[in-house]
C-alpha cells in the first residue's frame, strides 16, 4: 500500500540526507521521483544536506498545486513512481492535503521530511498538517545533541548566541552561524526552558560568580 510518511526531527539531525538515500536507492533500482522543497539553506529549488550533496528539486512555492503539478506531468507522459518532499514544515496545510490525495488516488508513496517544532515549541501548521494525514510517522535514528550531552529534541533561534523567543515563524538559517548572525541551535527540553544555550552556558561556567576560589 502507498503511504504518506512524515520523517522528522530536529535541526541537523539528518532528515535532508536520508531523504537524498531514500531517492538514490529508489532511482539505483530504475524507479523515477520527483522531490519537491521549500526554501532550501542553498537556495530555489535546492535541495541539500549538511553532508555536502544537493541536487535539484521543484521549489514548492505557496501557490504550487502539488497534486495538478504531477497529474499535468504525468500526462505529459512523464513517468513518477514516488514523491520526496523536504523542509515539508514550510507547506502550507492545503499543500499537505494534497500530498495525501496523491498517495490515495495517484497510488505513489510520498515521504516528507521537515522539523516539527519552530523556536518557540509551537508546530509548524504543515508539520501539524503532516501529523494529522500520515500513514506513518518516523523520527529520525540519528539523533542531535544538546550541548549538555542529552538528546537534543528542540530548535532554539540564537542571536549573538544567546537565545530569542520573539521573531516570525520563518527565518531560513542554520547551526553554527557566526555569533553575531542569526542562528539556531538543538538544545533539550531542559535547557530550551531555561534558554540555555552552549554560549550562554560556557559565559555562566566562566563568571567570577562561580570560579572556585583561588589564592588573592
Ligand atoms: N563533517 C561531517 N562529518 C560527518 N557527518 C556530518 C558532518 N557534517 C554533518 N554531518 C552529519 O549530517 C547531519 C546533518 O545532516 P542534514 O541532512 O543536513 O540534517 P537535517 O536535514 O536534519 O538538518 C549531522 O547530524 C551529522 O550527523
Ligand atoms: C526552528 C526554526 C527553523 N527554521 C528554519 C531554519 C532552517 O532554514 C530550516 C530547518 O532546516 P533543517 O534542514 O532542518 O536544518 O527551518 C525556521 O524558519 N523557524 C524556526 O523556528
Amino acid at each position: 500500500m502507498p503511504e504518506l510518511v512524515f520523517f522528522s526531527g530536529t535541526m541537523d539531525c539528518g532528515k535532508s540526507t536520508l531523504a537524498l538515500q531514500i531517492g538514490h536507492n529508489r532511482s539505483a533500482r530504475g524507479l523515477q521521483g520527483v522531490i519537491f522543497t521549500r526554501d532550501d539553506r542553498a537556495g530555489e529549488g535546492k535541495l541539500s544536506s549538511r553532508l555536502g550533496l544537493v541536487t535539484d528539486a521543484v521549489e514548492a512555492a505557496p501557490d504550487l498545486e502539488l497534486y495538478g503539478y504531477l497529474v499535468e506531468k504525468m500526462s505529459r507522459g512523464d513517468r513518477v513512481d514516488y514523491v520526496i518532499v523536504d523542509e515539508a514544515q514550510f507547506l502550507a496545510p492545503a499543500q499537505i492535503d494534497q500530498l495525501a490525495r496523491v498517495v490515495d488516488d495517484l497510488g505513489m508513496d510520498v515521504f516528507a521530511f521537515g522539523i516539527t517544532t519552530d523556536f518557540r515549541t509551537k508546530l509548524f501548521p504543515g508539520s501539524q498538517r503532516l501529523i494529522e494525514l500520515a500513514d506513518r510517522l518516523e523520527t529520525l535514528q540519528v539523533e542531535a545533541m544538546c550541548w549538555c550531552g542529552a538528546r537534543a529534541t528542540h530548535n532554539a533561534r540564537t542571536v549573538g548566541g544567546k537565545m530569542v523567543v520573539e521573531g516570525e515563524q520563518v527565518v531560513v538559517g542554520d547551526v553554527d552561524r557566526s555569533a553575531e548572525e542569526v542562528g539556531y541551535e538543538v538544545l533539550c527540553r531542559r535547557h530550551h526552558r531555561r534558554h540555555m544555550t552552549s554560549a550562554t552556558a560556557h559565559a555562566a561556567a566562566l563568571s567570577p560568580d562561580v570560579l572556585p576560589a583561588g589564592p588573592a
